[in-house]
């Protein structure tokens, strides 16, 4: 076969080569007459690059010019704008308007940006009148997937033809033209092909003419070598004098395929890369700008930059309660507002800051409002952003997030969630990250790299910041370590009334009503005390939410609100919301059948018996049946109080009060149910961390058992030993074991009180506070929580709104409840 070796290339072709092509193609195309080959058109490349480059330059500058004059020209006769024109098809096909619509505003952003730049360098140019392409993954993926097509289809081509040289083969040579002595010069061409030229006159179905119009024909051999041998031994045979013999030519030739094709998939992915950028330089901006996103992008920083005339309006006053924190944090704000006053004295700012907390605590806030209170451009990355299936492009993001904040100094940086590349450095664990780590490595040298002449300020936020690198904490780098915890009553409070004063409040709504002679200082005063009254209310009836739960409630009040039509929002639409926070969204689809409802009422009267009966358990507000969330066919609220400490008894109450729900039915019933799952899930939980964590056993003694090594689900070895583990098991089966007996002792003595709450439960599938005081008298015990005592108690919290509401607003400056 003569395409066997086609593909070997010896050398580039030259202007030479490119005759010497020419000339091996005349042969071959006089050989189509005899319908040996198939045709071939040269296909020699006609331009260079550097010429393609400036034509398409060219093309883009000379469409816009034309695209001005046609402009000018249309405005001198009064035609219309054709620019309008097709605005005006535009926003007849509602396609495209969509389209439009759904552009995002990154891609807008950029748009407007190319214009800009446009205006500036050359305002003859109208912006309008510029189309700016953005070649998107299809785009490119089309690309490739031509080219490569047509790359198969030259060498399906190309190989095609050469296989059809195979007509002779040496045995037949040596038969029909050597031994018969027609053959006059042998050419062995690229040392696999044989080209014969036969004495005039020897023509045959197998022979072509050559440049010089000699006839010939053309075999393969499989070696030079033992071609020579053969000729050697024919001639021999034939008894030729050495004189005579024939001689042997050899001859590098091929077609210009032969040399092209394997270079093309090169030339075409390089070209196509560069087509692709150069058309979009020359027809975006011109001013070699290109837009976001597309391979050339890659290494940029994914930064979001917001600066104060979009999106930095936040303010401290913003971030409600975190006092502490913002004082800490003012001193950044005070040296990028006046960096000099630091410097006369000598002093050096620190560079950077932590800030840790539980999620949806205001991190972000307060970094935004660091920013905004400086009155400086705020970069805020996540630090999942800088990971990329790249290797080094974590590293170029960081390198060119901190360029782009040096020049736009003074400045912040934040970087939320920065555990996504701040975590320990190699430290033996389990998956290794190499590229994580190059980030992190560049982010140290950055931060490294910038002084506080800089006037950059790096703010981080983490959920973890045990699992951060050691490096990253050190001074000089995130220095500062600024901990937001949830808030406390307080807390809550303040953050209430932040996102309230942004709603539509009914208790705003009533005063506006009743006390229309009153003058705004006086209604503003009767306004703040209704606000605050709602606000203290909600934030004790919200232990445990976090700003970002509190936002979401006071959104999902307004929500409901809305749904119910209703001109205004009140503490009964809130309500709502928090149950829908807490527990889920009421299932009304889900119908349990009267005995499973039967078992429910038990379930929860047991729990809301125990809890009432306990000394240490939190304060009920609500009991009810109405299934909710994901699988809660009930639920008892209780309004924990904000403490830091928790005693051995609180812990045992605690187990006890969550066991109440299956020894209830158990007493009550002559199976038990798969109702208290949840239940044993949580007192299990309770009980080993009395063991293992908080030295609350005296078998085991003050001894911390659990390592907290939580690596990824890993737990490669228990710290104790196999005694040890036995016995923890046992303690922790204990408390749950006492707990139990205490818990069946108290039901059985209250068995009764039992039966009057489930019934009452059974027919009115909710029961408040107010209705247990009623069924079972007043708790034994005084409240432990302050915040239940001053908001909730003499009120009747989730019981729904009652039937005449509105009530007449007073100053009342002793007064501490909304009542
Ligand atoms: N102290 C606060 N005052 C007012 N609003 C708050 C406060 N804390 C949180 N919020 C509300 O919660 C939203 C989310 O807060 P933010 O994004 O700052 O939380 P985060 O701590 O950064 O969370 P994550 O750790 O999940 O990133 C804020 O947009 C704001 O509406």
């Amino acid at each position: 076969m003569l395409v066997t070796n086609s593909i070997r290339v010896l050398r580039v072709p030259t202007h030479s080569m490119v005759r010497s092509l020419s000339s091996i193609s005349r042969p071959l195309t006089s050989r189509l007459s005899n319908g040996i080959i198939p045709s071939l058109k040269p296909a020699y490349p006609t331009r260079s690059f550097s010429s393609l480059n400036n034509r398409v330059r060219f093309k883009a500058s000379i469409q816009s010019f034309k695209d001005a004059q046609n402009e000018n020209e249309n405005k001198k006769e009064g035609k219309p704008d054709e620019s309008e024109e097709s605005k005006k098809s535009e926003k007849e096909e509602p396609s495209k308007d969509k389209e439009k619509k759904n552009m995002d505003q990154e891609e807008r952003d950029m748009r407007e940006e190319i214009k800009e730049r446009l205006k500036k360098e050359n305002p003859k140019i109208d912006p309008n009148n510029i189309k700016i392409y953005q070649f998107d993954g299809k785009t490119v993926a089309l690309y490739f997937v031509m080219s490569t097509l047509f790359t198969v289809a030259l060498t399906s081509y190309a190989l095609s033809g050469e296989s059809e040289k195979n007509e002779l083969s040496f045995q037949d040579f040596k038969t029909n033209y050597l031994e018969r002595g027609l053959v006059t010069k042998l050419t062995v061409i690229n040392r696999f092909a044989v080209e014969a030229e036969l004495i005039a006159g020897a023509v045959s179905d197998q022979t072509f003419r050559t440049s010089g119009g000699t006839p010939a024909v053309v075999f393969t051999i499989g070696s030079v070598e033992f071609f020579e041998e053969e000729m050697k031994n024919v001639q021999d045979k034939l008894n030729i004098p050495v004189n005579e013999r024939l001689p042997i030519l050899y001859e590098e030739r091929g077609s210009w395929l032969n040399y092209i094709l394997p270079i093309l998939p090169t030339v075409l992915l390089i070209g196509g890369l560069w087509y692709l950028t150069m058309r979009r330089t020359s027809q975006g901006s011109g001013a070699g700008g290109g837009g976001p996103g597309g391979i050339f992008k890659i290494g940029k920083s994914k930064a979001k930059l917001f600066n104060q005339e979009t999106d930095v309006k936040i303010k401290f006053k913003d971030v409600a309660g975190c006092d502490e924190s913002k004082e800490e944090i003012m001193e950044f704000v005070k040296f990028l507002q006046d960096p000099r006053k630091y410097e006369k004295l000598g002093a050096k700012i620190p560079r950077g800051a932590i800030l840790s907390g539980p999620p949806g605590t205001g991190k972000t806030l307060l970094a935004k409002a660091t920013a905004g209170e400086a009155g400086v451009p705020f970069l805020s990355v996540s630090g999942s952003e800088f990971v990329e299936m790249f290797v080094g492009v974590g590293a170029s993001r960081v390198r060119d997030l901190f360029k782009t904040a040096r020049d736009m100094a003074p400045s912040i940086i934040f970087v939320d969630e920065i555990d996504a590349i701040g975590k320990e450095r190699g430290n033996g664990k389990i998956g290794g990250n190499d590229e994580r780590e190059n980030t992190l490595n560049q982010l140290l040298v950055e931060m490294d790299g910038f002084d506080s002449s800089d006037h950059v300020v790096v703010l981080a936020g983490t959920n973890r910041p045990d699992i951060l690198d050691k490096a990253l904490l050190r001074p000089g780098r995130f220095d500062r370590h600024i901990s937001i915890d949830t808030p406390d009553i307080d807390g809550r409070k303040q953050i209430f009334k932040v996102h309230l004063s942004k709603l539509t409040l009914t208790c705003d709504e009533d005063i506006k009503a009743t006390q229309k002679d009153i003058d705004f200082s006086k209604y503003q005063e009767l306004k703040s005390k209704a606000i605050d009254d709602l606000a203290g209310r909600l934030s004790a009836l919200t232990p445990g939410f976090a700003g970002a739960d509190i936002a979401n409630c006071c959104n999902e009040g307004a929500l409901i609100a809305a749904r119910e039509d209703a001109s205004s929002v009140d503490i009964y639409h809130f309500e709502q919301a928090i149950e829908r926070v807490v527990a889920g969204l009421e299932r009304k689809s889900r119908v349990l059948s009267l005995e499973e409802k039967k078992t429910v009422a038990y379930h929860e009267a047991g729990h809301a018996i125990c809890g009432w009966f306990l000394e240490f358990a939190d304060p009920l507000v609500k009991v009810s049946i109405i299934p909710r969330g994901q699988g809660a066919l009930g639920y008892a609220q209780y309004l924990p109080k904000d403490q830091y400490l928790i005693s051995k008894e609180q812990f045992m109450h605690r187990i006890t009060m969550a066991l109440g729900g299956r020894v209830s039915e158990e007493l009550h019933f002559d199976t038990v149910t798969s109702g208290a799952s949840d239940d044993f899930k949580k007192v299990t939980q309770m009980s080993q961390q009395m063991v293992l964590r908080l030295g609350m056993s005296d078998k085991l003694g003050s001894i911390c058992y659990d390592s907290g090594d939580d690596n990824g689900g890993f737990k490669v070895h228990n710290n104790y030993s196999e005694t040890t583990a036995r016995l923890i098991d046992t303690e922790v089966k204990r408390f749950i074991d006492e707990a139990y007996v205490a818990c069946t002792k108290l039901l059985t003595e209250k068995l009764d009180l039992v039966d009057k709450v489930a019934e009452e439960l059974y027919k009115k599938e909710v029961l408040t506070r107010e209705d247990m005081i009623r069924l079972v008298g007043p708790r034994p015990f005084a409240e432990r929580n302050d915040a239940f005592d001053k908001y909730i108690k003499g009120t009747d919290a989730f019981k729904g709104r009652p039937e005449k509401k509105g009530k007449k607003y007073e100053l009342n400056e002793d007064s501490d409840s909304a009542e």
